[in-house]
């Protein structure tokens, strides 16, 4: 793009990472049932549904998905969460014996994945968890990693990836910012 900015996935790169990590979950899975999407907000909620909308065009059955916010829970903004909006955690379904995908845009130092791991598990018992992010970009601090990958993107610690959606909240395209 000639300002720093490349374009990671367009916006028919993303559909297909997509279709592809849905396809993954089924085979690794065995199907829908006792499945189901925790999208992390704000984000990781739009992949979720788009992964949902995957799911039930391959296998005809619908999949549940909540949301979490995690901002209370991030250990990194301990002693400064109160004056930070705190959004709704929204999981309107027992977990009880659910196989859990949690899903996320971009995983990093894996701080938002370790704190969503904790509000999913402060909600109830599942019988396992698993993670789906759109892009990997390096750089983990906690020993995370993800289960379903949309593209692995090395970086260095000072570029940005940016996931962009429309006002629909559907992905549109990832960039990687210099
Ligand atoms: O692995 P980490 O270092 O924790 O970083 C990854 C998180 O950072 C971004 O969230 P952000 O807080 O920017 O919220 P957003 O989804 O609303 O953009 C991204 O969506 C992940 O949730
Ligand atoms: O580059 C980054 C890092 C964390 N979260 C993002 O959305 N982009």
């Amino acid at each position: 793009m000639g300002d720093g900015t490349t374009v990671i996935l367009d916006e028919n790169g993303t559909k297909r990472a997509l279709t592809r990590i849905a396809h993954e979950i089924l085979e690794r899975n065995k199907g829908v049932s006792d499945l189901v999407l925790v999208g992390i907000r704000t984000g990781g909620v739009h992949i979720a549904r788009e992964l949902a909308l995957r799911l039930e065009e391959i296998e005809g059955e619908s999949v549940a998905v909540g949301e979490v916010d995690i901002t209370l829970y991030r250990d990194d903004i301990k002693g400064h969460a109160s004056h930070l909006p705190v959004g709704k955690t929204d999981i309107p379904f027992s977990l009880e014996g659910k196989k859990v995908v949690l899903v996320d845009d971009v995983l990093y130092t894996g701080r938002t994945i370790r704190a969503a791991m904790d509000a999913v598990m402060d909600h109830g018992r599942p019988d396992s968890i698993q993670l789906a992010v759109l892009i990997d970009r390096g750089h983990r601090e906690l020993p995370i990693r993800a289960d379903f990958v949309g593209r692995n993107v090395p970086t260095s610690q000072k570029e940005i990836i940016q996931v962009q959606f429309n006002d629909e909240s559907r992905p549109v395209d990832v960039l990687l910012q210099k």
